[in-house]
């Protein structure tokens, strides 16, 4: 069958050109609309399954209005847009648009475009449709296994953390009886009820009351990021409250409108300043229907007798990943959502960022998992060479290949290859290997005869591709094909949180190695180190604990190897913000010091944090919290 579509375009010569293109390549066109509100008249009779579709339209409706129609609607659409500035193309790329392309361009750019847009369309509706189903039942099952309230709330969040991300999440009924879980780890909560909330904050039962009455009630789903959230906690509310204390910069709200006309409240709170979308909310209104039920019937609240802070076991394809910051547990919940697909994942990052330790975790973490995981670095092959090795060749296929050998991807059936460095891969090979993608086949250099893999491809580069693509050294098509799932990995110095813990992991790794016994490193060193803005990422920090292991001769590390020239200046401590891992200590220094130090029994310490006191008891090892800081 043909597929429709539908070109949303102003120019009328312009548009009768794309046509006339569209249908010579087999494509049917059910409209031109040269105006927001024709598009939809025409939509109305016929669906399109792609729209083109212009930006600046006649008319008061752009094309970024028609598009969050489309996008709630699933059909996938691509801009035709002249250079426009870019403001406007940051809000047409915040649309998530199936592809993109800037007048004048090619027909060749238009035919590979939609191609594209199609595969890509496809692909994610395929891989979100499975997930929401997974989401769904998870949420059903959740609420007929879990009885106490609390348990049930904290299991719902952790269910929503990869469909909808929050470093902090809130739920009831706007009252002081609300309950929040904030993530401190890939699969750890801390509870907020009211008296730890109190406790943080320092602020009085009478305060919060009136901080609570102040909050002004979405009565519909709203999401605010950035610039809008601050807006909304210029007074000050509940909201204002938990965006201060947590650190968080943007927010999404979703109100259950329940039967007895109340609402009850999902308040999802995020660190970083752009999280939410439509899409959320559209995903959370599908799912309201299962909520609604269980939240309306309130007498089946009941309370929880035995629950304890969720210190669920870390995933163990992440263990030896370290690091706790909000970035990288972002960069977990991605890999899960991936991992089980069978979808091509194009991983980014700094060099020493961890692109090869977080293809293998998703390796571990899918149904090929005990098959072949396969590494390529395209940068460390001679350009002659590439070919040959990825698929293989026969006897005699080039003179020095005296016998046959079976390339990577061969060697990778059934399992997974990782290519790295992808942006070094010569133009001529990026033709294969978009083959191998499209058909599952390789042929071996020096044969004719097509051999079938089943091959699980991800690759890195520390390139900016899209940069590789304008400049022609990359093809656009095998962007596309390769980057149906992006995934970021941050740079160390946007994560410094996380330096200390990598810092101890690699001085236990060394100390292990050279058989040393050293125990820390001095808070000046660490000090530079969250200073240093780290080029070399991971890798060179642990590069640099490693000399600096092999130089200590005492117990401490006193002094690291951080080149001088490259040190910013020292952090100013008023001005940067808490670590996770600081707040948590901050909070359990106070609430020590209000239990006059007792860990142990009624009143004490471990019963006001709601952790067993053993518990307690290794958080203060861990976070270095001694006796004397308490009295
Ligand atoms: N989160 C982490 N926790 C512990 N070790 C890590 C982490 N991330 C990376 N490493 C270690 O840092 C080093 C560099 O990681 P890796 O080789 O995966 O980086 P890369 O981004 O692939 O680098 P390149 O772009 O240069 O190929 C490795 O020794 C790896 O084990």
């Amino acid at each position: 069958m043909k597929e429709k579509i539908l070109i949303v375009e102003d120019q009328f010569v312009e548009a009768d050109y794309l046509r006339l293109i569209l249908v010579k390549a087999g494509y049917e066109v059910i409209g031109i609309a040269r105006s927001v509100v024709k598009a939809q008249e025409i939509m109305k009779q016929t669906t399109p399954d792609l729209v083109l579709l212009d930006i600046f339209l006649k008319g008061k409706l752009t094309g970024i209005d028609l598009a969050l129609q489309l996008k709630n609607d699933n059909i996938a659409f691509i801009y035709l847009s002249a250079n426009s500035n870019e403001e406007v193309l940051t809000a047409a790329k915040a649309t998530q648009p199936s592809g993109f392309l800037v007048k004048p361009f090619r027909e060749k750019d238009l035919l590979v475009t939609l191609e594209i847009a199609q595969y890509r369309h496809h692909h994610i509706q395929e891989s979100a449709l499975n997930k929401e189903s997974t989401l769904q039942q998870q949420l059903t099952h959740i609420i007929s296994a879990y009885k106490g309230r609390e348990q049930k709330l904290a299991e719902i969040g952790k269910a929503f953390q990869s469909h909808i991300p929050f470093d902090l999440i809130v739920a009831g009924f706007n009252s002081t009886e609300d309950i929040g879980f904030l993530r401190i780890g890939y699969d750890q909560y801390q509870t907020i009820r009211i008296k730890e909330l109190l406790t943080i904050t320092g602020l009085t039962m009478a305060e919060v009351v009136t901080l609570s009455a102040n909050t002004i009630i979405d009565t519909t789903a709203m999401w605010y990021n950035d610039d809008a959230f601050e807006k909304i906690c210029k007074q000050p509310s509940l909201k204002k409250l938990y965006a201060n204390t947590f650190q968080m910069r943007s927010h999404l709200s979703f109100p259950l409108h329940l039967p007895d006309g109340t609402f009850f409240h999902f308040s999802f709170y995020s660190r970083r300043p752009d999280t939410y979308h439509a899409d959320h909310i559209s995903l959370f209104r599908r799912l309201e229907p299962i909520l609604v039920a269980d939240m309306s019937d309130r007498k089946k609240v009941v309370p929880d007798t035995a629950f304890k802070n969720t210190e669920i076991t870390n995933i163990k394809a992440f263990e030896g990943i370290i690091g706790k910051s909000h970035l990288l547990l972002n960069v977990f919940d991605h890999i899960i959502q991936v991992a089980p697909a069978d979808t091509s994942v194009l991983i980014m990052g700094e060099s020493g960022t961890g692109k090869e330790r977080i293809a293998d975790c998703i390796h571990q973490l899918s149904p090929r998992k005990g098959q072949p995981f396969i590494k390529v670095n395209c940068a460390a092959l001679p350009a002659s060479l590439i070919e040959s090795e990825l698929f293989g060749h026969e006897k005699g296929a080039f003179t020095g290949a005296i016998e046959r050998r079976t390339g990577k991807f061969e060697q990778a059936d059934k399992g997974t290859i990782f290519l790295d460095e992808i942006g070094e891969m010569p133009l001529e090979l990026q033709v294969k290997l978009l083959r191998v993608l499209q058909e599952k086949e390789i042929e071996r250099v020096g044969s004719n005869t097509p051999i079938k893999v089943d091959v699980r491809i991800i690759t890195a580069t520390n390139r900016n591709l899209e940069k590789e693509v304008a400049e022609g050294r990359f093809r656009l098509d095998l962007y596309y094909r390769l980057n149906v799932f992006p995934l970021i990995l941050p740079a160390l110095r946007d994560r410094t949180e996380d330096i200390p813990a990598l810092a101890y992991h690699f001085m236990n790794y060394y100390n292990r190695k050279t058989g040393k016994k050293i125990t820390g490193l001095s808070d000046k060193i660490l000090k530079n180190m969250m200073a240093y803005h780290w080029p070399g990422n991971i890798r060179e920090l642990e590069h640099v604990i490693e000399r600096s292991v092999l130089l200590t001769n005492g117990t401490t590390i006193e002094d690291a190897l951080i080149p001088v020239s490259r040190k910013t200046e020292p952090v100013v401590e008023e001005v940067r913000m808490k670590t996770i891992h600081e707040n948590e200590r901050d909070y359990i220094i106070t609430v020590l010091k209000k239990c006059n130090g007792r860990i142990w029994g009624a009143g004490a310490a471990a019963e006001v944090l709601n952790i067993p006191p053993s518990t307690l008891k290794s958080k203060m090892k861990k976070l270095g919290i001694k006796k004397e800081y308490i009295v």
